[in-house]
Protein backbone atom coordinates (compact mmCIF):
# COMPACT_ATOMS: atom_id res chain seq x y z
CA UNK A 1 0.00 0.00 0.00
CA UNK A 2 1.29 3.66 -0.75
CA UNK A 3 1.02 6.20 2.32
CA UNK A 4 -0.18 9.98 1.75
CA UNK A 5 1.87 12.06 4.38
CA UNK A 6 1.33 16.06 4.38
CA UNK A 7 4.62 16.45 6.22
CA UNK A 8 7.39 14.38 8.20
CA UNK A 9 9.25 16.42 10.41
CA UNK A 10 11.45 15.97 13.72
CA UNK A 11 10.43 18.20 17.02
CA UNK A 12 9.62 17.42 20.52
CA UNK A 13 6.38 15.95 21.65
CA UNK A 14 4.67 18.95 22.75
CA UNK A 15 1.37 17.33 24.35
CA UNK A 16 0.30 14.97 27.24
CA UNK A 17 2.23 12.04 29.15
CA UNK A 18 5.19 12.15 26.66
CA UNK A 19 6.09 15.99 26.32
CA UNK A 20 9.40 17.11 25.93
CA UNK A 21 10.27 14.10 24.23
CA UNK A 22 12.51 13.94 20.70
CA UNK A 23 10.17 12.58 17.80
CA UNK A 24 9.89 12.36 14.40
CA UNK A 25 6.39 13.37 13.87
CA UNK A 26 4.51 11.90 10.61
CA UNK A 27 1.06 13.64 10.18
CA UNK A 28 -0.64 11.22 7.23
CA UNK A 29 -3.16 13.29 4.94
CA UNK A 30 -7.09 13.22 5.59
CA UNK A 31 -9.30 12.60 8.54
CA UNK A 32 -12.61 10.72 8.71
CA UNK A 33 -14.01 13.62 10.89
CA UNK A 34 -13.54 16.81 8.67
CA UNK A 35 -12.31 16.99 4.89
CA UNK A 36 -9.86 19.69 6.43
CA UNK A 37 -11.47 22.50 4.03
CA UNK A 38 -12.17 25.94 6.05
CA UNK A 39 -16.10 25.84 3.98
CA UNK A 40 -16.85 22.46 5.31
CA UNK A 41 -15.74 23.01 9.24
CA UNK A 42 -19.15 24.35 10.64
CA UNK A 43 -21.13 21.23 9.24
CA UNK A 44 -18.37 18.78 9.68
CA UNK A 45 -18.44 16.46 13.30
CA UNK A 46 -14.82 18.12 14.36
CA UNK A 47 -15.12 21.60 14.38
CA UNK A 48 -12.10 23.40 16.35
CA UNK A 49 -9.19 21.46 14.54
CA UNK A 50 -5.54 23.48 14.69
CA UNK A 51 -4.26 21.29 12.11
CA UNK A 52 -3.64 22.06 7.85
CA UNK A 53 -3.53 17.48 6.81
CA UNK A 54 -4.79 18.12 3.47
CA UNK A 55 -3.01 17.09 0.84
CA UNK A 56 0.78 15.99 1.10
CA UNK A 57 2.60 19.20 0.12
CA UNK A 58 4.40 20.17 3.84
CA UNK A 59 7.91 19.67 4.81
CA UNK A 60 9.07 16.29 4.39
CA UNK A 61 5.27 15.23 2.61
CA UNK A 62 4.97 13.38 -0.26
CA UNK A 63 3.19 10.17 -1.59
CA UNK A 64 5.42 7.05 0.02
CA UNK A 65 5.67 4.10 -2.33
CA UNK A 66 5.48 1.21 0.41
CA UNK A 67 6.23 0.81 3.82
CA UNK A 68 10.00 0.47 3.65
CA UNK A 69 10.22 3.94 1.75
CA UNK A 70 8.54 5.74 4.86
CA UNK A 71 9.91 3.75 7.23
CA UNK A 72 13.38 4.84 5.61
CA UNK A 73 12.30 8.72 5.42
CA UNK A 74 11.50 8.21 8.93
CA UNK A 75 15.01 6.95 9.91
CA UNK A 76 16.36 9.93 8.26
CA UNK A 77 14.85 12.70 9.77
CA UNK A 78 15.35 11.08 12.97
CA UNK A 79 18.48 13.06 14.04
CA UNK A 80 19.73 11.41 17.14
CA UNK A 81 21.57 7.96 17.25
CA UNK A 82 20.47 4.79 17.68
CA UNK A 83 18.84 4.95 21.14
CA UNK A 84 15.49 6.42 22.35
CA UNK A 85 14.10 6.68 18.65
CA UNK A 86 10.25 7.62 18.39
CA UNK A 87 8.22 8.29 16.22
CA UNK A 88 4.02 9.85 16.57
CA UNK A 89 1.72 9.04 13.79
CA UNK A 90 -0.63 11.70 13.78
CA UNK A 91 -2.94 13.40 10.98
CA UNK A 92 -5.75 13.91 10.12
CA UNK A 93 -6.72 10.57 11.40
CA UNK A 94 -3.14 8.14 11.30
CA UNK A 95 -5.43 5.20 11.32
CA UNK A 96 -6.93 5.49 7.98
CA UNK A 97 -3.79 4.49 6.88
CA UNK A 98 -1.33 3.12 9.63
CA UNK A 99 -1.16 -0.42 8.27
CA UNK A 100 0.93 -3.99 9.92
CA UNK A 101 3.34 -3.13 7.09
CA UNK A 102 4.20 0.27 8.19
CA UNK A 103 4.36 -0.90 11.95
CA UNK A 104 6.40 -3.87 11.14
CA UNK A 105 8.73 -1.77 9.10
CA UNK A 106 9.21 1.05 11.47
CA UNK A 107 9.94 -1.63 14.09
CA UNK A 108 12.82 -3.01 12.16
CA UNK A 109 14.63 0.27 12.50
CA UNK A 110 14.56 0.33 16.02
CA UNK A 111 11.53 3.59 16.73
CA UNK A 112 9.00 3.31 19.22
CA UNK A 113 5.91 3.95 18.05
CA UNK A 114 3.38 6.81 19.42
CA UNK A 115 -0.27 7.86 17.76
CA UNK A 116 -2.78 10.15 18.26
CA UNK A 117 -5.59 9.09 17.30
CA UNK A 118 -9.32 10.34 17.22
CA UNK A 119 -10.98 7.14 18.54
CA UNK A 120 -12.99 6.13 15.68
CA UNK A 121 -11.15 3.01 14.40
CA UNK A 122 -9.29 0.29 16.80
CA UNK A 123 -5.74 0.89 17.25
CA UNK A 124 -3.04 -2.08 16.30
CA UNK A 125 -1.91 -3.59 19.65
CA UNK A 126 1.42 -4.00 18.28
CA UNK A 127 1.43 0.18 19.17
CA UNK A 128 3.91 1.25 21.48
CA UNK A 129 1.71 4.48 22.87
CA UNK A 130 -2.00 4.98 21.75
CA UNK A 131 -2.80 8.41 22.78
CA UNK A 132 -6.49 8.83 21.97
CA UNK A 133 -9.08 12.14 21.80
CA UNK A 134 -11.93 11.11 21.50
CA UNK A 135 -14.31 13.37 19.39
CA UNK A 136 -18.34 15.21 20.42
CA UNK A 137 -20.85 13.47 17.75
CA UNK A 138 -17.78 10.77 16.58
CA UNK A 139 -18.03 7.18 17.42
CA UNK A 140 -15.80 6.04 20.08
CA UNK A 141 -14.45 2.28 19.64
CA UNK A 142 -10.93 2.46 20.82
CA UNK A 143 -11.73 2.96 24.53
CA UNK A 144 -8.10 1.53 26.04
CA UNK A 145 -4.65 2.73 25.62
CA UNK A 146 -1.82 5.01 27.11
CA UNK A 147 -3.28 8.41 27.36
CA UNK A 148 -6.67 9.57 27.00
CA UNK A 149 -6.36 13.11 25.96
CA UNK A 150 -9.52 15.21 26.06
CA UNK A 151 -10.28 18.72 24.23
CA UNK A 152 -11.87 20.51 27.05
CA UNK A 153 -14.54 21.66 27.05
CA UNK A 154 -16.67 19.53 24.27
CA UNK A 155 -20.38 19.90 25.41
CA UNK A 156 -22.07 16.33 25.16
CA UNK A 157 -18.41 14.77 26.31
CA UNK A 158 -18.21 15.70 30.35
CA UNK A 159 -15.03 13.91 31.05
CA UNK A 160 -16.66 11.62 34.05
CA UNK A 161 -17.71 9.71 31.61
CA UNK A 162 -13.98 8.09 30.57
CA UNK A 163 -12.83 7.74 34.39
CA UNK A 164 -13.58 4.46 34.11
CA UNK A 165 -11.71 3.07 30.91
CA UNK A 166 -8.53 1.27 30.80
CA UNK A 167 -6.10 4.25 30.36
CA UNK A 168 -3.03 5.13 32.36
CA UNK A 169 -3.33 8.81 31.99
CA UNK A 170 -5.97 11.35 31.99
CA UNK A 171 -5.46 14.65 30.39
CA UNK A 172 -7.45 17.79 29.90
CA UNK A 173 -6.50 19.89 27.02
CA UNK A 174 -7.52 23.39 26.62
CA UNK A 175 -9.56 23.94 23.50
CA UNK A 176 -7.23 26.36 20.86
CA UNK A 177 -9.25 29.14 19.31
CA UNK A 178 -10.92 32.19 20.39
CA UNK A 179 -11.93 30.82 23.74
CA UNK A 180 -8.57 29.47 24.75
CA UNK A 181 -8.09 31.65 27.54
CA UNK A 182 -11.67 30.38 29.36
CA UNK A 183 -11.35 27.02 28.56
CA UNK A 184 -7.79 27.05 30.19
CA UNK A 185 -8.88 28.52 33.29
CA UNK A 186 -11.93 26.21 33.00
CA UNK A 187 -9.70 23.19 32.50
CA UNK A 188 -7.37 24.46 35.65
CA UNK A 189 -10.28 24.46 37.85
CA UNK A 190 -12.02 21.09 36.63
CA UNK A 191 -8.33 19.25 37.50
CA UNK A 192 -8.22 21.22 41.02
CA UNK A 193 -11.35 19.24 41.49
CA UNK A 194 -11.23 16.24 39.66
CA UNK A 195 -7.12 15.58 40.61
CA UNK A 196 -7.25 12.28 38.43
CA UNK A 197 -7.43 14.38 35.63
CA UNK A 198 -4.59 16.21 34.71
CA UNK A 199 -3.36 19.99 32.14
CA UNK A 200 -2.29 19.15 29.09
CA UNK A 201 -0.99 21.87 27.79
CA UNK A 202 0.19 22.58 24.13
CA UNK A 203 3.85 23.26 24.73
CA UNK A 204 5.16 23.93 21.10
CA UNK A 205 2.78 26.58 20.51
CA UNK A 206 4.05 28.47 23.26
CA UNK A 207 7.62 28.16 22.52
CA UNK A 208 6.85 28.48 18.74
CA UNK A 209 8.12 24.80 17.61
CA UNK A 210 6.16 23.03 15.28
C1 LIG B 1 -4.76 17.27 14.92
S1 LIG B 1 -5.14 15.88 15.90
C2 LIG B 1 -4.62 14.50 14.86
C3 LIG B 1 -4.86 13.15 15.47
C4 LIG B 1 -6.31 12.67 15.54
N1 LIG B 1 -7.06 13.02 14.38
C5 LIG B 1 -6.98 13.19 16.78
O1 LIG B 1 -7.90 14.02 16.67
O2 LIG B 1 -6.60 12.74 17.86
C6 LIG B 1 -3.84 15.89 17.16
C7 LIG B 1 -4.26 16.31 18.55
O3 LIG B 1 -4.61 17.69 18.56
C8 LIG B 1 -5.78 17.87 19.30
N2 LIG B 1 -6.41 19.11 18.86
C9 LIG B 1 -6.91 19.38 17.65
N3 LIG B 1 -7.39 20.62 17.59
C10 LIG B 1 -7.20 21.17 18.81
C11 LIG B 1 -7.50 22.43 19.39
N4 LIG B 1 -8.13 23.40 18.68
N5 LIG B 1 -7.15 22.66 20.67
C12 LIG B 1 -6.51 21.69 21.39
N6 LIG B 1 -6.21 20.48 20.91
C13 LIG B 1 -6.56 20.21 19.63
C14 LIG B 1 -6.57 16.61 18.98
O4 LIG B 1 -7.63 16.38 19.88
C15 LIG B 1 -5.49 15.56 19.08
O5 LIG B 1 -5.29 15.19 20.42
N1 LIG C 1 5.17 19.45 18.85
C1 LIG C 1 3.98 18.91 18.55
N2 LIG C 1 3.45 18.03 19.40
C2 LIG C 1 2.27 17.46 19.07
N3 LIG C 1 1.59 16.50 19.73
C3 LIG C 1 0.51 16.14 19.01
C4 LIG C 1 0.48 16.89 17.84
C5 LIG C 1 -0.44 16.61 16.72
O1 LIG C 1 -0.72 17.48 15.91
O2 LIG C 1 -0.86 15.44 16.63
C6 LIG C 1 1.59 17.75 17.88
C7 LIG C 1 2.16 18.74 17.00
O3 LIG C 1 1.58 19.13 15.97
N4 LIG C 1 3.36 19.25 17.39
S1 LIG D 1 -10.28 14.23 14.30
FE1 LIG D 1 -8.22 15.08 14.67
S2 LIG D 1 -7.37 15.59 12.62
FE2 LIG D 1 -9.56 15.14 12.36
S3 LIG D 1 -10.48 17.16 12.36
FE3 LIG D 1 -10.56 16.41 14.50
S4 LIG D 1 -8.67 17.09 15.52
FE4 LIG D 1 -8.42 17.39 13.29
MG1 LIG E 1 -0.76 19.56 16.42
Amino acid sequence: MSYAVKELFATLQGEGAQAGRASVFCRFAGCNLWSGREQDRATATCRFCDTDFVGIDGEGGGRFADAAALADAIATCWVGGAEERYVVFTGGEPLLQLDAALIASVHARGFTIAVETNGTLEAPDTLDWICVSPKQGAEFRQRAGHELKLVYPQPGLPPQQFEALEFRHFFLQPMDGPDQAANTRDAVAYCLAHPKWRLSVQTHKMIGIA
